[in-house]
């Protein structure tokens, strides 16, 4: 029968393996020379899906024509698994695969879905933050690392509540605690060479046999929630009825694993509330450090985009704006939007064949355990779907269509089942930092250089450009 299996696989119509030179090495050096400029040539020879041969192993790339397969058939594309060859998570907390299942709903439903029950102190601990970090005006070179630790207030506060997000400790652990792993996940993966899932191995061994940052980070996370959690259980076993359960994801989490003699396992909430600080710190900060890098790229945008800020701040009646208030400032989200379209990486959502293959709606076919990836900035660029001129910046290029809203040929959030839960949280947490950051400071960069983002072979990080923040007005806010 394994013959016979053998067989049908070879039957498959297959797209098109772009030649190569060197056995073993394949594409892998003129890929990560300059992904965009070899993809582009690929493109031109062999049209919307060809294979390439990288780091010993054959993986299919698909543009905007059939990309939207990948993420509409979760059944025959999966992205975590992908995923998790590289950056094997649940291994590394040595929990069981999809130990974390539960916590994109839980995200999405309590977090996302609750905007108006977070609003206040979101804009409370931004600001907080930023006063802090920017104060009367300063120079931020280069700028990432200060907008991780201004992200990660609110952050924390929603996570595990607005009083632990006053402590220092605590916020440095939700600001770095990702970008801390960032040298883990980006060792190139030469071992699998030599056989596959080899490097898989190697960084779980690496990372169980050296003293690393995310142990550290995890131990502050557990000392921090520890007092936290006891009261909180305390509580609830005194007085089950008059109990008022406190507003944040730990609570949720909590609620989730409780056992009946009201006990509940601290190791399991600090592995789920650092996987929640994972996926949230340091997208969050990247996206708003490059759309505050846009803002100073673009003075010409920069009137329109401030008299909108000035018109909200004017209705302004209490201390904090409301949700549906901020939802009126289109031209900000729209650029956030736009920030996003153009900023993102220039492959991304590797993508593993499930079933025994699947076959495209151009009739070529992909085996079973083939990694199937999307061209992100091909897809970002489609005329069709952005408007014309789409490798131009143009901040109003999407008003009525919110930085949230996922699409087919708009994958910042991906797209399809596995989207992310937290992007309503994020938007909104990213428009009020730019509102605010707007409203107080002329912002430029440094030399008046224009911010470009480096990029490490496929994959685009933040800009290093100084940005040089000067204090325009004195903004009376939550008083
Ligand atoms: C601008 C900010 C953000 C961007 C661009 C972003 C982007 C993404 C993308 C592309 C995915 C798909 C899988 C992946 O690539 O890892 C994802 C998944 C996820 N995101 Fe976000 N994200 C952001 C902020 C957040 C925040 C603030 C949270 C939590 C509060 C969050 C929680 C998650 C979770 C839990 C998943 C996994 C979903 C699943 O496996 O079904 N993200 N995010």
């Amino acid at each position: 029968s394994k013959l016979l299996r053998r067989k049908q696989e070879l039957k498959l119509n297959e797209p098109p393996l772009v030649p190569y030179k060197y056995p073993i090495i394949g594409h892998t050096f003129d890929y990560y020379k300059d992904t965009e400029k070899f993809l582009n040539k690929c493109v031109e020879e062999y049209g919307e899906i060809f294979s390439l041969y990288i780091f010993g192993k054959i993986e299919t790339f698909v543009g905007s024509k059939l990309s939207p397969e990948v993420f509409k058939n979760d059944k025959d594309f999966n992205f975590d698994i992908a995923f998790k060859e590289k950056f094997p998570l649940e291994r590394f907390m040595n929990r069981t695969d999809k130990y974390f299942a539960p916590l994109p709903r839980i995200l999405f439903t309590y977090l996302s879905q609750e905007l108006p029950a977070y609003t206040e102190r979101v804009q409370r601990t931004l600001i907080k933050a930023i006063n802090e970090q920017i104060g009367d005006g300063t120079i931020l070179q280069p700028p990432l690392k200060t907008f991780q630790l201004i992200i990660a207030r609110p952050i924390a506060a929603s996570l595990v509540g607005e009083e632990l997000s006053e402590d220092k400790e605590l916020v440095n652990t939700v600001a770095f605690a990702s970008s801390d792993f960032i040298p883990f996940i980006s060792i190139p993966p030469i071992l699998n060479f030599i056989y596959p899932l080899l490097h898989q191995k190697f960084v779980v061994l690496l990372f169980k046999l050296i003293n690393n940052p995310f142990k550290v980070h995890r131990e502050v996370i557990k000392r921090k929630i520890s007092p936290v959690v006891e009261k909180r259980l305390n509580d609830m076993k005194r007085d089950k009825e008059s109990y008022v359960p406190p507003i944040d994801i730990l609570q949720k989490l909590l609620e989730l694993i409780i056992e009946d003699d009201y006990k509940a396992d601290i190791d399991v909430l600090t592995d789920y509330i650092i996987t929640a600080i994972f996926a949230a710190t340091h997208t969050t900060s990247t996206f708003l450090t490059n759309a505050v890098h846009q803002y100073a790229n673009h003075p010409e945008i920069q009137k329109e985009l401030l008299e909108e800020q000035e018109r909200l701040l004017g209705f302004k009646t209490g201390p904090y704006y409301t949700t549906e208030q901020m939802e009126t400032l289109v031209k900000l989200d729209s650029f956030f939007r736009e920030t996003l379209r153009m900023t993102t990486s220039i492959v991304f959502f590797e993508h593993k064949v499930l079933n025994a293959h699947y076959t495209f709606s151009s009739g070529h076919q992909v085996p079973k355990g083939r990694h199937v990836t999307t061209r992100l900035q091909e897809v970002h660029r489609d005329e069709e779907s952005h408007g014309e001129n789409p490798d131009e910046f143009n901040f109003l290029r999407h008003l009525g269509n919110p930085a949230s809203r996922v699409e087919k040929h708009y994958l910042a959030f991906s797209f399809g089942k596995h989207a992310c839960p937290g992007r309503y949280f994020a938007a909104n947490e990213i428009k009020n930092a730019l509102h605010y950051l707007i409203l107080t400071y002329n912002i430029k960069n440094v030399n008046e250089e224009k911010a470009v983002l480096p990029i490490r072979g496929p994959f685009k990080r933040s800009s290093d450009v100084g940005l040089i923040f000067e204090k325009r007005k004195d903004i009376n806010f939550c008083n």
